[in-house]
């Protein structure tokens, strides 16, 4: 029996999207498979005078729409297929936001957790030296995602710049802010979600207190707790990959972001605060009204999304719902806010810092959260309503208003070039 592909998985949904709108067959055929994936080995030297070597991918799915945009993740499981499944969620948030980028992504095979600072330093920059023909701020642009983080994406921006013999700040985005990093990149991908519950509200019928439970507890995961718990909601369970805790009466925020500020998991916080064991499996069935996946891929799938007793996820991971599990939780009548609008604050916010590199003029804080809101809101209310309308779910509205605008970029470049760069 041939294995269905992640990417076999997420195309179902162009196929869904197809069928509400007026497409040439060519559309679809372009956005089938990825434009590009380049594969390499890197090979770096240990602390200890040995080498070791990597697997190392950078895809561009789809360039129609401008360069392609994604970040880099570092996972010991990461995959060519999960790389391309990605980029191509990437091409589709991209579009969503109406940002002028197509999709990328790209992986290391990697423990980053089994390295030292300066293997760490090695390994990114050696990613930049095997891709530094493919990225480049009008062709590829990458940022951070599991496990990679502001300081990774400055060790990369500092080799490219020593690579082309210029600064060159816009070829990578979610850099520190001393190297041209931009206000609110940090809390992006989270404060974007949240600007998309907050203007739903009404709508969905959420209470002012709700409770919450979180699946990952890294850049999105903490910032998302963070945020919603200064408006009054109450986190009543949280997980990472060594462990989970919970609290009927609300987790105290301060006491897991100071775990892991201090390299622990959340689970090192039980017995403090009323903060009792959960296993980690059981995160996803957890008591309370709000879901938000916050980790990795298809941690909700046939087997546990009957357990969910939220009445809505907000998918701040990307994937993190399967096929399967999305049609168990349209039967029990759980709104999904989809990973290519709820999680997309973070890129948008990442075409924010890459405007200001290019213009050498740097936005406020204020004015950051005000564009993202005014983005997250205009983008979320269109998908919203296309859902009502054509009573589909709000992932198939979201990929439907993606489509159009994808439909529309390519068949607008002709029928000489099927690619641009
Ligand atoms: N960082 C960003 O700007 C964006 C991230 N995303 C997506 O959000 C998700 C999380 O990314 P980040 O927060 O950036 O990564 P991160 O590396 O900061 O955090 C990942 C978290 O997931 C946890 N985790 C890993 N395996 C787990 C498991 N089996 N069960 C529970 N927790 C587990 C880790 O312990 C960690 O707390 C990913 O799907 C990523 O692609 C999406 C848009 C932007
Ligand atoms: O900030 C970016 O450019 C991309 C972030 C990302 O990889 C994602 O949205 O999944």
């Amino acid at each position: 029996m041939t294995e269905v592909s992640l990417l076999d998985h997420a195309l179902v949904r162009l196929d869904e999207a197809a069928a509400h709108l007026n497409i040439d067959a060519d559309v679809i055929e372009k956005l089938k498979y990825p434009r590009e994936t380049t594969k390499v080995r890197l090979m770096i030297r240990m602390d200890d005078g040995s080498r070791k070597s990597f697997i190392a991918w950078r895809c561009r799915y789809d360039d129609t729409r401008g360069p392609t945009k994604g970040g880099i993740r570092y996972h010991p499981d990461a995959t060519e297929d999960e790389v391309e499944t990605l980029a191509f969620w990437m091409t589709f948030k991209c579009a969503v936001m109406n940002l002028p980028y197509g999709g990328g992504k790209g992986a290391v095979q990697v423990d980053p957790r089994q390295l030292s600072k300066a293997e760490l330093e090695r390994l990114s920059r050696s990613y930049v030296k095997a891709f530094s023909r493919i990225i480049g701020p009008d062709r590829d642009i990458p940022a951070p995602d599991v496990y990679t983080n502001a300081m990774i994406m400055g060790w990369m921006e500092d080799e490219y710049s020593q690579i082309v013999g210029q600064s060159s700040p816009a070829v990578i985005t979610g850099k520190p802010i001393a190297l041209g990093g931009s206000l609110g990149r940090g809390d992006a991908t989270a404060r974007g979600g949240y600007y998309l519950v907050r203007h739903l509200a009404s709508d969905l019928g959420l209470s002012d207190t709700m409770r919450v439970a979180i699946q990952g507890f890294g850049n999105a995961g903490q910032y998302i707790a963070s945020l919603m718990a200064a408006d009054g909601h109450k986190i009543v369970a949280a997980s990472d990959s060594q462990g989970a805790v919970y609290s009927p009466n609300g987790l105290h925020v301060d006491l897991l972001l100071e775990a892991k500020a201090q390299g622990h998991s959340v689970a090192s916080t039980i017995g403090q605060g009323g903060h009792e064991h959960l296993d980690a499996d059981k995160l996803v069935g957890a008591d309370c009204d709000l879901l938000v996946p916050s980790a990795l891929e298809n941690m909700i799938h046939e087997g546990n999304a009957g357990s969910v007793k939220a009445k809505l996820i907000l998918e701040l991971a990307n994937g993190p719902i399967t096929t399967e599990a999305d049609e168990i939780l349209a039967k029990k009548g759980v709104v999904v806010l989809p990973d290519i609008l709820a999680n997309a604050g973070g890129v948008t916010v990442s075409y924010f810092e890459w405007v200001q590199n290019r213009q050498g003029f740097y936005w406020t804080l204020e004015e950051i959260h005000d564009r993202l809101r005014t983005i997250m809101e205009r983008e979320g209310r269109a998908i919203w309503n296309l859902s009502r309308e054509k009573g589909i779910s709000a992932r198939t509205a979201a990929y439907v208003h993606a489509l159009g605008r994808l439909a529309e970029a390519i068949e607008a470049h002709g029928t000489q070039n099927f690619f641009v760069s």
